[in-house]
């Protein structure tokens, strides 16, 4: 240290203090780094790493940036996951000898960003706090630009999972037993993206906890907060509360209140259901356009966007509070104009949440103040709308929505319409409302005409008549008199600088007039300035009221929004039960309708309960529309629990408490998981954690290993899911695994569904409906072909697959024994098919049936290979006579038989 300058001794003792944070250290007009944060900081934000001399042998690296351009600079740093403290000049230089005095003013981290500007303002920004205590976890959430604060605790690892999953923080602070626990913390930071940090053990003594908090919100006791039972979640929330205060060293007043509440309120979603699902962002892109929310989001206010945005990560589980907020919407789908016209008012509106918090924290300009006023001219004529509606909840928006007149007159009668952005530039405060403003303002402008008339009068007392009025930076004004008429100057005037021709004077009353004139700007400036301040810790004064009018604003917001989607995607009421019955009649996928032209989409049913409807198998050749038909079913309910319509003709929607999918290969190599290896974890989980109340959507589990394993581990999940004293939940599942289809029938629960697709020729022609019964096969050549795979390289595939039926057939002789029932089935599943479709398939499927009717040894082998059962094709087969010949010669004469049909139809 001996041998350092003072300016980098100062520097390391500040540095000693936040180790874990990027220094800002002030420098004149820079914000400097030295050492290991200059390499950092240079290569993540791309500036030139220098060196500064400081004393040792050695130049210590450093980087810097101007003082102008911190906000892009700290928030890029701050978005991939650094600390940063900004450490500023606290004496003002000139005024100093030796070394300035330099302080950390504040600490910006990803859950503490406060800059708006920066941050998404359709999403919150939260910072999580997780006490953990061996067994349970008490959970703390706070958005600071909100002021959104919230507490619970939950029993497992998977819970908190999902807690975390659903808020999906930027930041994690949490105590060192969490390090230890089940947790994998390296996917927290590395696949979520979370900045997570250990805090020391102080931050979570029990006694300091509840004391800050009760310190905070002005209250003895936690218990009228409705905290009495949280107490590890009172912990969290009160480690997070010192967090706010070291980091902010700024006011918090306006995290108004903690709001406890339970998990098991809310339809539990895992992460990759959640990813899936495509609920807030694409699965690849991550983007908002193709995913639910993009669908469902046309609110009008940063605060609705946010709302809505949680509405879709929490859906309910209670029916009255989901009939609740279809009940608004209803209402507002009934009353098209006044929910049009409310939308007018909310256009306007700006992001009073996060105004009000930058209000409280004294960050807000004369302009924010502006917007807040524009928005709050509003809420008059919104209340006033609101007063015709009769539904629960769009009667307590009314009552909540205090339409903030006195705020709103303040503001009017206060602030300039335009603003400058600045606090110290003056030009804030409106006339009129402030004498001593006025008068300096006067002082100001009118000071010129006072010293023309000065001008005037001391010519004309004097006779001086060449007299001028001038100003320079060094003598203020004067006045000047050239050499000729010096004789006429009085003595009372004082002579201030001579020049070759002329001479300078100053009088008192010059002297006076010059002192209202130049001292006029600093002071009105800087009355001004605390005028404004003043204005603004009024408005702050009562930010719980405002932030309870911006969530009705929010909730109106999200309502309108939501009806206004139904109405325009002809969406419908869902009949919410507990009865565990899914019935949907032409359900559409809600994204992927949107996405194709010319209302092509095909819409299908559901239908699933508890009993014999339980499991559906769907198979269907690739791209037939498996994956979108689960998911629409998965949406559909997922969307009619948030409240909202559903894109259906009709819709029964028992309620489920979770919803689970596997879908895809969504293979995580970063983590060091195989693809299969990820599918079977996300099994496992489903199979443990899913109940006889949840939906599971698994699509073509097993496919990521060899085939006969991979059917094994199919079937035997199918087993255990349709099982109702095992798992017996309400399941999707798709496969190409065609033997899947043998257990309708085996297991009452179990039904076939295929998805239609007709041949023609070569090709293939997707119908996109959903029928009764297993597909036949799985087209994957003609899909192939559609995707561009070279001739030569179809054409091979097409001798392997012939091959390998070949040894299919001779796997098939050995369990000849079909069974009679199959004809009839296959034939019902045809008729359902052809119902939709094509003249030529309902001619044949009612020969089948009749065929069906025989139930001949030939018609059963010919069910058997899927051959249409038409009467000329029976009369064919007939003649092939395989009766006579043994099981094998039987199938071999049949297999090309059915090619040659196969062929020709
Ligand atoms: N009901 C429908 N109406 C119209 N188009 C549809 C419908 N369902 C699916 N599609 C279209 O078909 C495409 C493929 O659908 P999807 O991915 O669901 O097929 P898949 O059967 O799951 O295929 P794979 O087995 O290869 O995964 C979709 O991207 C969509 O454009």
């Amino acid at each position: 240290m001996e041998q350092l300058t003072p300016m980098m001794q100062q520097y390391m003792e500040i540095k000693s203090q936040y180790k874990d944070c990027i220094l800002f250290y002030r420098l004149g007009d820079f914000y400097e780094m030295f050492f290991e944060d200059a390499i950092t900081a240079s290569k993540e934000l791309e500036i030139t790493l220098t060196g500064k001399n400081c004393g040792q042998d050695e130049r210590a690296p450093m980087c810097g940036i101007p003082y102008h351009a911190v906000d892009g600079y700290l928030s890029k740093l701050v978005g991939r996951g650094f600390k940063v403290a900004i450490c500023e000049q606290v004496e003002d230089p000139k005024m100093t000898k030796g070394i300035v005095k330099r302080e950390v003013i504040r600490i910006v981290t990803p859950g503490t960003n406060l800059n708006t500007q920066v941050l998404d303002e359709t999403k919150n920004n939260y910072l999580m706090g997780i006490f953990y205590s061996g067994d349970v976890y008490g959970i703390s959430t706070v958005d600071v630009t909100t002021g959104d604060y919230f507490v619970t605790e939950v029993d497992t690892d998977r819970k908190l999972i999902d807690e975390i999953n659903k808020f999906a923080p930027t930041e994690i602070i949490c105590n060192e037993a969490f390090l230890i626990s089940n947790i994998d913390t390296k996917d927290l930071t590395n696949r979520l993206n979370i900045s997570l940090s250990p805090l020391e053990p102080w931050y979570y003594d029990e006694e300091l906890c509840v004391r800050s908090l009760n310190q905070h919100f002005k209250v003895s006791s936690l218990d009228g907060l409705g905290l009495k039972d949280y107490t590890l979640g009172v912990i969290a929330a009160g480690a997070v509360m010192q967090y706010l205060y070291e980091t902010q060293k700024n006011s918090l007043s306006h995290l108004t209140s903690l709001t406890p509440y339970v998990t098991s309120k809310y339809m539990i979603l895992d992460s990759s259901t959640r990813r899936n699902l495509e609920l807030v962002e694409t699965l690849r892109e991550k983007q908002k356009r193709g995913s639910l929310l993009w669908v469902l989001d046309k609110t009008k206010t940063a605060m609705g966007a946010r709302l809505l945005r949680s509405y879709i990560e929490q859906p309910l589980i209670n029916q009255d509070e989901i009939e609740n907020r279809l009940d608004a919407i209803t209402e507002l789908n009934e009353n098209v104009i006044t929910r049009e016209e409310l939308r007018e008012y909310l256009n306007p509106i700006y992001d009073l949440e996060r105004l009000i918090s930058k209000v409280s924290y004294k960050s807000a300009n004369p302009r924010d103040l502006i917007a807040f006023k524009t928005s709050l001219s509003m809420l008059p004529h919104i209340k006033f709308l609101l007063k015709s509606f009769n539904s629960k909840l769009l009667n307590e928006i009314y009552d909540n929505l205090d339409i903030l007149e006195d705020i709103c007159s303040l503001i009017e009668t206060s602030i300039e319409e335009e603003p400058p952005i600045g606090i110290k530039e003056g030009s804030i405060i409106k006339s009129g409302y402030h004498e001593e403003v006025d008068k300096l303002r006067k002082a100001k402008t009118e000071g010129k005409t006072w010293l023309a008339e000065l001008e005037g009068k001391e010519r004309e007392n004097t006779g001086i008549k060449n007299l001028r009025i001038k100003y320079n930076k060094v003598f203020g004004y004067y006045l000047e008199v050239t050499n000729s008429y010096q004789n006429l100057v009085p003595d009372t005037w004082s002579r201030k600088q001579t020049l070759a021709n002329a001479e300078r004077y100053i009088t008192p009353e010059l002297k006076e007039l010059e002192d209202m004139i130049l001292g006029a700007e600093d002071k009105l400036f800087s009355l001004e300035y605390n005028l404004f301040s003043e204005i603004r810790d009024t408005i702050a004064a009562e930010v719980k009221r405002i932030q309870t009018t911006a969530k009705a604003i929010a909730k109106i917001d999200v309502f309108a929004s939501l009806a206004l989607v139904a109405e325009r995607g002809g969406y419908i009421r869902p009949n919410i039960n507990t009865d565990g019955i899914i019935d949907i009649k032409n359900g559409r996928h809600p994204v992927v309708e949107k996405m194709i032209s010319n209302d092509l989409f095909v819409s299908n049913d559901t239908y699933l309960n508890n009993k014999d409807k339980r499991v559906s198998i769907i198979t269907g050749p690739n791209m037939a529309g498996k994956s979108t038909y689960m998911r629409q079913t998965a949406l559909i309910v997922l969307m009619a629990q948030l409240g909202s319509f559903v894109p259906a003709l009709e819709a029964n929607i028992g309620i489920v408490d979770r919803i689970f999918t596997r879908v895809g290969a969504s293979d995580d190599l970063a983590s060091g998981q195989s693809t299969f290896m990820v599918e079977m974890t996300e099994v496992a989980n489903i199979l443990r954690n899913a109940t006889n109340n949840s939906l599971l959507i698994l699509d073509e589990i097993g496919r990521g290993t060899s085939t006969f394993d991979g059917l094994s581990i199919a079937w035997a999940v199918v087993e255990h899911i349709s099982n109702s004293k095992l798992l017996g939940a309400k399941t999707l599942f798709a496969t190409h695994y065609h033997e899947l289809t043998e257990l309708e029938g085996k297991i009452e629960s179990v039904n076939n569904y295929c998805i239609a697709v007709k041949e023609q020729g070569e090709d293939i022609v997707f119908l996109r409906k959903i029928i009764k019964g297993g597909a036949d096969k799985s087209y994957g050549i003609q899909v192939a072909k559609l995707a561009g795979v070279p001739e030569s390289v179809l054409n091979r595939a097409k001798e392997i697959v012939e091959e390998l039926s070949n040894n299919d057939i001779a796997e098939k002789a050995k369990r000849i024994d079909v069974d009679s029932a199959h004809l009839g089935k296959d034939t019902t599943s045809l008729a359902d098919g052809a119902a939709y479709e094509d003249k030529l398939v309902v001619q044949e499927v009612s020969a089948a049936k009749s065929a069906a009717g025989k139930k001949t040894e030939i018609e059963n082998q010919l069910s058997f290979f899927s051959v249409p059962a038409s009467d000329d094709i029976i009369m064919e087969l007939r003649e092939l006579d395989i009766n006579g010949l043994t099981p094998m010669d039987a199938l071999n004469t049949l297999y090309k038989f059915q090619k040659k049909i196969k062929d020709r139809w």
